[in-house]
This record gives C-alpha cells, sequence and structure tokens, in this order.
C-alpha cells in the first residue's frame, strides 16, 4: 500500500468490474510490425476507428535490415508485415516512423528518447520489453494482440492488478560493473519466475546513481525474471533526461509536469507484497552459460555442477548445456567465441556504444569474430556520429549498421549460424534466438566488446 505503482495504476483506472479485471485507461500505445495486423484488421472487421489516434505511435523495428534500408525489405514474410503496417496507419489516422527515416528506431529506444514515454504514464504494446519505459517512472507492459485491439478501440484495457515488489540493490557498483550486468544478477538470483505475478519497483543507491540508459536497461529485463514490469520512480535525473525532447511538454505545460512528476514515489510507509535486498559489492561483471537469461556466473566464475542444481531442474540444465556445448563446472573465461553483437532495446543506446568504444580504443577486432554493431535507432545512430564514435570504431575494425531489432531475435538476415558463439548484449539466450542452432551468451557492451577484440570470452576489466 502507498507504493508508487498503487498511485499510477489507481489513477488511471476508470472502472472495476465486480469479481472481474480492472478497466485501466491507457496513456500510450505503441504499435511494431509483428503483433499489430490482425489488431487492425479486428477493427477494420467490427467497424470501429481508433478511438485515440494521437495517443498511439507505430514504428516497424523487428524485420527491419541492417543495410540497404533504402531499399524494400528481402525477405517476403517480413515486407509483408512492415507494408501492412503502413497500409494500417494511413488508414487509421495513426503516427507512424517509418523505416529509414530519422525517428524511426527500437520502439523501446524511441520512446525514451523523444520525450514519447513520461513519468506517471501507463504505457502498452504489444511486445514483451515494454517493461523498459518503467525507466522513465511510468507504468508499461506488454500485451497480447486482442488486447492491442482494446487499446486501439477504446484506449482502455482489461487487466487484473498485479502484487507490488520492491528490489532494493545498495553500496557501489566495482569498476566494469554495469546495469546490464546488474539485471543478470538479479536474474540468476531470483530466477526467470522470481517475479512472476508482481510489478517491480527498483530502488536504492545503486539504482539512483544509474543513468537513464542503465535505469532502462535494467527495466528492460524485468520481463525476464518474470515481472509484469519494473521502473523507477522518476527523479532529478530523469527530468533532465526528458527535457527538451520533441514530444516532452514544454513551457508552463512542464512546470505543471514536473510539478506532479515530483508526487510520484513510494510513501517512506510503503508497504509491498515482496520486498528483496542485494548488495553491489556481490556483483561481478557477467555472462551467461545457458539458454535461459537466468542460468549466469561472474564472468570469472566456473558454470555450476551438477550436484548444485536443484534435482527437478537437472534434466533442463543437462539439455541446456548439451545445446551450448558447455560442460557443468566448466571456466568460460578463454572460451572462443564467433560472433558480437552490440544492440537491442536492451543495449543499443548511445551510453552502450560508448563503453564498446572506450574498451575497444587502440586495439583491433579479433580476425575470427563477426561483429554487428547495431544502434537502437536513428537518433542513436547520429549521436554516434555526433561524438566521432563511428571513427573510434572503424579504426578498432568495425562497422556500425543500420538500426533495427536486428540478430536480437534474428527476423532479420543478421543470423548466427548453428552452433557458433555469439557474446550478445540483448536480453534472450533461447535455444535457435539469434537463428537457428545459435548458441548465445549474454553480456554487457563492457564484456562485448572485450571479446570483440580477443575472440574469447574476456574479462573487460584487463583493458581498463
Ligand atoms: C515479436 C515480439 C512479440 C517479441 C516480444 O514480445 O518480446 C520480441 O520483441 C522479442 O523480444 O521476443
Ligand atoms: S530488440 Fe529484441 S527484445 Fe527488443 S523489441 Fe526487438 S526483438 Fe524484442
Amino acid at each position: 500500500m502507498n507504493t508508487l505503482f498503487d498511485k499510477i495504476w489507481d489513477s488511471h483506472v476508470v472502472q472495476i468490474v465486480k469479481d472481474g479485471p480492472t478497466q485501466l485507461y491507457i496513456d500510450r500505445l505503441y504499435c511494431h510490425e509483428v503483433t499489430t495486423p490482425q489488431a487492425f484488421q479486428g477493427l477494420r472487421q467490427r467497424g470501429l476507428k481508433v478511438f485515440r489516434p494521437q495517443q498511439v505511435f507505430a514504428m516497424p523495428d523487428h524485420n527491419i535490415q541492417t543495410h540497404d534500408q533504402d531499399k524494400p525489405v528481402a525477405d517476403p514474410v517480413g515486407r509483408k508485415q512492415i507494408d501492412t503496417l503502413d497500409k494500417n496507419c494511413k488508414e487509421f489516422g495513426v503516427t507512424e516512423f517509418k523505416m529509414n527515416t530519422p525517428e524511426n528506431g527500437i520502439i523501446h529506444v524511441v520512446g525514451p528518447e523523444t520525450g514519447l514515454s513520461l513519468p506517471g504514464m501507463t504505457i502498452v504494446c504489444g511486445d514483451s520489453h515494454t517493461s523498459t519505459h518503467g525507466a522513465m517512472g511510468a507504468v508499461a507492459f506488454g500485451i497480447g494482440t486482442s488486447e492491442v485491439e482494446m487499446v486501439l478501440a477504446s484506449q482502455c484495457i482489461l487487466q487484473q492488478k498485479p502484487k507490488s515488489m520492491r528490489i532494493n540493490i545498495n553500496g557501489t557498483l566495482k569498476p566494469g560493473v554495469t546495469a546490464k550486468d546488474v539485471a543478470l544478477y538479479l536474474m540468476s538470483q531470483l530466477t526467470t519466475s522470481g517475479a512472476t505475478g508482481y510489478f517491480v519497483e527498483y530502488a536504492g543507491d545503486v539504482v539512483r546513481n544509474m543513468s537513464m540508459e542503465g535505469r532502462l536497461t535494467l527495466c528492460n529485463l524485468s520481463i525476464e525474471m518474470g515481472a509484469r514490469g519494473g521502473f523507477v520512480a522518476p527523479d532529478e535525473k530523469t527530468f533532465a533526461y526528458i527535457k527538451g525532447k520533441k514530444y516532452a511538454p514544454k513551457g508552463e505545460d512542464w512546470d505543471r509536469a514536473v510539478a506532479y512528476w515530483k508526487t510520484l514515489k513510494s510513501g517512506d510507509d510503503a508497504v509491498f507484497d515482496r520486498e528483496v535486498n542485494y548488495d553491489a559489492a556481490d556483483i561481478e561483471p557477467r555472462i551467461t552459460y545457458g539458454t535461459n537469461p537466468g542460468m549466469g556466473i561472474a564472468i570469472n566464475g566456473t558454470i555450476p555442477t551438477l550436484d548444485e542444481i536443484p534435482e527437478s531442474d537437472q534434466a533442463s540444465f543437462k539439455k541446456s548445456l548439451k545445446y551450448m556445448g558447455f560442460e557443468p563446472g566448466e571456466k568460460l573465461l578463454g572460451h572462443p567465441i564467433d560472433y558480437v553483437f552490440l544492440g537491442a532495446c536492451t543495449n543499443g543506446r548511445i551510453e552502450d556504444f560508448r563503453a564498446f568504444a572506450s574498451l575497444v580504443k587502440g586495439h583491433h577486432k579479433a580476425p575470427n569474430v563477426v561483429a554487428w554493431l547495431v544502434p537502437g535507432s536513428w537518433a542513436v545512430a547520429q549521436q554516434i556520429k555526433n561524438e566521432k564514435l563511428d571513427k573510434v570504431l572503424n579504426e578498432a575494425g568495425f562497422e556500425i549498421r543500420q538500426p533495427g531489432c536486428s540478430a536480437c531475435l534474428a527476423m532479420n538476415d543478421d543470423k548466427v549460424p548453428a552452433g557458433l558463439y555469439s557474446v550478445s548484449t540483448s536480453n534472450r539466450n533461447f535455444e535457435g534466438r539469434q537463428g537457428p542452432g545459435s548458441r548465445t551468451i549474454l553480456a554487457s557492451p563492457l564484456v562485448a566488446a572485450a571479446a570483440a577484440i580477443t575472440g574469447k570470452v574476456t574479462d573487460p576489466r584487463e583493458f581498463m
């Protein structure tokens, strides 16, 4: 009670159906090409309009190729989805940031960076990583296609209220430890189902001291702990990040908005359904060794042995290691890798490119490594140029590709071949996620950079 989650949720309740769900008002709906075709088709069949088109923003991101974006997408299924989104947005009067235009990018990168995702909002999208927008102090969560249709038609959704959970991380992070490592650590502690049924508030010194980009990375991974969403209470850092952004409130509206946003925090007496505490000192740069994001270790640690795994999980543990080609008890430092992917809504922001560039500066990409560096949006791509990071990266043997989801889920042609290892800054290491048979090791941009220059799993602190 008296949590920030309650405040935002309760202020959006339209009505509570007796013995049923809550009708919740939605401030912002984002649409991408994969999960919206049937939703628009549903409206068409029922003869409905989009109720509040000014609150809906669409952009294709999943199927986009990361080169030659001036040409149509080669894959016919992908092309059809993108064309359908274009057609639907035109017909229903929804603003679309089209492929290969300066406003396009991955929804979860573009929303925050344009000031479309703001504190206190309810934000939904037919995409599980909508939790990312929680970093702005919003209640943001993924929904299904039939729910997208519901929101398009009514700007409301029917939802059961989740339980609330607070995760406090206190102390100071060691050098080389990033927001991604914090998230990977939380998942290994809580498991991928540890936060199921909860909406998480992230708090504590580490979160307060984290940059907005770091908070976006942390909130992005909430869903991988099973949470419905995760957020950070807005503070001065949030306001500074939003100020001046294209869609942010201006003038008197800005002052009014900030006055309201300042009230958005959990009360000192707030009671959570669950509260857990972690110490920053326990967190090292991390990697995953298995096929879910919770199967992770410190970079200089060892894969657990079978007797360390609960009996009920041993079969899936063995299957996972077989898929990955690893042995129980193995140390992964020094293990050869083939691909490196920097990008995704997890780590495709400017700070991630800065981190990667800072580490590879003065070194050279290992000859055996294929590296895909994919900015999360065209704005990030532009910022990379403004900061001349492209020069640093080119000198170190790296090329920057064009924005999109790319190898995060390999719906385009950026696929890691079967059996090969990819150190990836994305958020999922499921079987086949980066291409059929691909083997994904999730990591931070610093760990990815260290692997890219040595061709092996490497502790980035060796280069710091
Ligand atoms: C395609 C989409 C439905 C999916 C999601 O919801 O997360 C994708 O973005 C992903 O990351 O797997
Ligand atoms: S970058 Fe990856 S996780 Fe993010 S929306 Fe795209 S496919 Fe999903």
